[in-house]
């Protein structure tokens, strides 16, 4: 077990090695993929997205050791995901990004391998399930909103967010956040790919109904250096940059790609 609390993204505990503690790593429905929007199925019974948030559900922001996160109170229906390729009420739990080392790498998702320098995921659990932990372990548990950052001005809305990173430096470390609407961190477009997939970390569970805008969102070099001030490491343990924390494309395996736009 000591194994399966060890991942990380070195070269000893990075995404190569995860398939000893989880062996779901080479299970038929992982995640990330490359989206191939050619060959993607254009599906007009697919609703446009519906996000509900209420920037009060935010509570704080935490460096976990593999990103950091935003979490919001999910205990009501009052920051929620329905519509789009879901049935019922989904429940906003947290956000968290991943990303590269240098701008040529970072997301999880690529477009027709076209990797972009950060991804930003939005994760929903099922209400008809008791809680996240429950759902997560059910095939329609969860619904993770995938967004790409691309290399352009300054994003103010997301400039927020950073500034709190000076505070969650190490792994452990939490801080108040309070008062952010995350829908002030979308593209204009909700034009939306979605296929069945997974948790693109262990425990890799089989839960994820995945819905990746077609928008990018910006973000700036020096606001990526930001990202990258972080560490993956404990206070007063060895510095580690917390950076390349993505994990790469994984095999569709006959799955198919739906969009919602032609
Ligand atoms: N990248 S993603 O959007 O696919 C993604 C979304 C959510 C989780 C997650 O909530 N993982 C925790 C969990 C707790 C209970 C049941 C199952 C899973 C967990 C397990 N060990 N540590 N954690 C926290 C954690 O890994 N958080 C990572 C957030 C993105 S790097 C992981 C990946
Ligand atoms: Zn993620």
């Amino acid at each position: 077990l000591a194994m399966s609390h060890a991942w990380g993204y070195g070269p000893y505990n990075g995404p190569e090695t995860w398939e000893k503690g989880f062996p779901v790593a080479n299970g038929p429905r992982q995640s990330p993929i490359n989206i191939i929007p050619n060959q993607a199925l254009y599906e007009r019974s697919l609703k446009p997205l519906k996000l509900k948030y209420d920037p009060s559900n935010s509570s704080s922001i935490l460096n976990n050791g593999h990103s950091f996160q935003v979490d919001y109170v999910d205990d009501e229906n009052t920051s929620t995901l329905t519509a789009g390729p879901i049935s019922g009420i989904y429940r906003l739990k947290q956000f968290h990004f991943h990303w590269g080392a240098s701008d040529d790498r970072g997301s999880e998702h690529t477009v027709k391998g076209f990797m972009f320098p950060c991804e930003l995921h939005l994760v929903h659990w099922n209400t008809k399930y008791p809680s996240f932990g429950e759902a997560a372990s059910q095939p329609d548990g969860l619904a993770v909103v995938g967004v790409f950052l691309k290399i352009g001005s300054a994003n103010p809305r997301l400039q927020k967010v950073l500034d709190a990173l000076n505070a969650i430096k190490s792994k452990g470390k939490q801080y108040i956040f309070e008062n952010f609407d995350p829908k002030t961190l979308l593209p204009v477009s909700l034009d939306y790919w979605t296929y069945d997939g997974s948790l693109t970390t262990p425990p890799l569970l089989e839960s994820v109904t995945w819905i990746v805008l077609k928008e990018p969102i910006c973000v700036s070099p020096a606001q990526m250096a930001q990202f990258r001030s972080l560490h993956f490491n404990a206070e007063g343990e060895a510095p580690c940059c917390m950076v390349d924390n993505y994990r790469p494309p994984q095999p569709l395996k006959g799955r198919v790609v739906r969009s919602s736009f032609k």
